[in-house]
């Protein structure tokens, strides 16, 4: 792009047309630790049945942002959230909202697989269990397999349901965690860089399974690897200094992007 060009392209991103797409919008949504403005008036349409990717140097606010959505910042004392973020019509930060409900329609999973020290069953079935979502224990057993089935994980646990979860492989945690959080039947899954303690051989199913998932869920994940953006997301954020700065279809954003910061971190000369 012609240098007079650049200079005119300004912060931001064109928020979606066909609003019956959208499963989550984020409207001027400032993130605060104490006096830190971590995450900066942004302006966010997320679709529905996709995989959006939120990249971007290391401390520009992506986990952050992704935290905001299930508001999993309500447990650290010093964040403040403003503004909206709309699952389909309602804004979770409502009085209203239950937040223990929000949490299972909006399930996570994080950096490091955090398997509950209890049986790969139990790890599963906790979520239903206490939202009451299995009358008998043959519904809870249906439950527990399909949501092992559905993360990839079935064939290589159903003869040690038993056994701990923590007893798996790095890689066969993170799908046990995949399976715990779909087994509450989640409208969207937040995914904070899931695949950065696994070998590749492991990321590469991870990957593979969230690209079968995006079928029913909404996917959200927050990637240091650009290659992994570009493989799992239809859609792609880049966020610089806890500005939004655009987002737009992933293949826009590595082969033609708008604005040049984020030419300059994708063609890696800085972050
Ligand atoms: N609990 C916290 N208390 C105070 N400041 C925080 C806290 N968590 C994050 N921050 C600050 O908010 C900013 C955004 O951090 P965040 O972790 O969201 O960035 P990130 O893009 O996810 O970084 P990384 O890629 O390194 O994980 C950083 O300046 C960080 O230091």
């Amino acid at each position: 792009m012609p240098e007079a060009m650049e200079s005119q392209v300004t912060a931001g991103t064109p928020l979606l047309s066909d609003a019956s797409a959208v499963k989550i919008a984020a409207r001027d949504v400032n993130v605060f630790y104490g006096d830190k403005h971590a995450i900066k008036g942004v302006n966010l349409d997320i679709k529905q049945n996709e995989v959006t990717a939120f990249i971007g140097p290391s401390g520009c606010g992506k986990s952050t942002f992704l935290r905001s959505i299930n508001r999993m910042n309500d447990t650290i004392d010093i964040c403040r959230v403003t503004g909206t973020i709309a699952l389909d019509s309602g804004n979770v930060y409502d009085r209203s909202i239950d937040v223990v409900q929000l949490r299972a329609r909006v399930g996570m999973v994080f950096q490091k697989p955090n398997p509950f020290p209890k049986s790969i069953y139990e790890n599963v079935a906790y979520g239903p269990r206490i939202h009451g979502l299995c009358r008998h224990k043959d519904e809870l057993d249906e439950v527990v397999m399909g949501s092992l089935e559905r993360a990839g994980l079935l064939n290589e646990v159903k003869d040690r349901l038993d056994q701990p979860g923590t007893g798996l492989s790095g890689g066969q945690q993170q799908r046990l965690c995949i399976a715990r959080a779909i087994a509450v039947n989640p409208e969207v899954i937040l995914m904070d860089e899931p695949c950065s303690a696994l070998d590749p051989i492991a990321t590469a199913k991870i990957e593979e399974l969230i690209d079968e998932l995006r079928e029913n869920f909404t996917i959200v994940i927050v990637t240091h690897s650009m290659q992994q953006a570009a493989r799992v997301s239809q859609r792609t954020a880049f966020f610089h200094l806890g500005t939004l700065i655009e987002c737009s279809d992933t293949e826009q954003v590595f082969t033609n992007p708008i604005h040049k910061l984020t030419q300059g971190y994708i063609t890696g000369r800085f972050g």
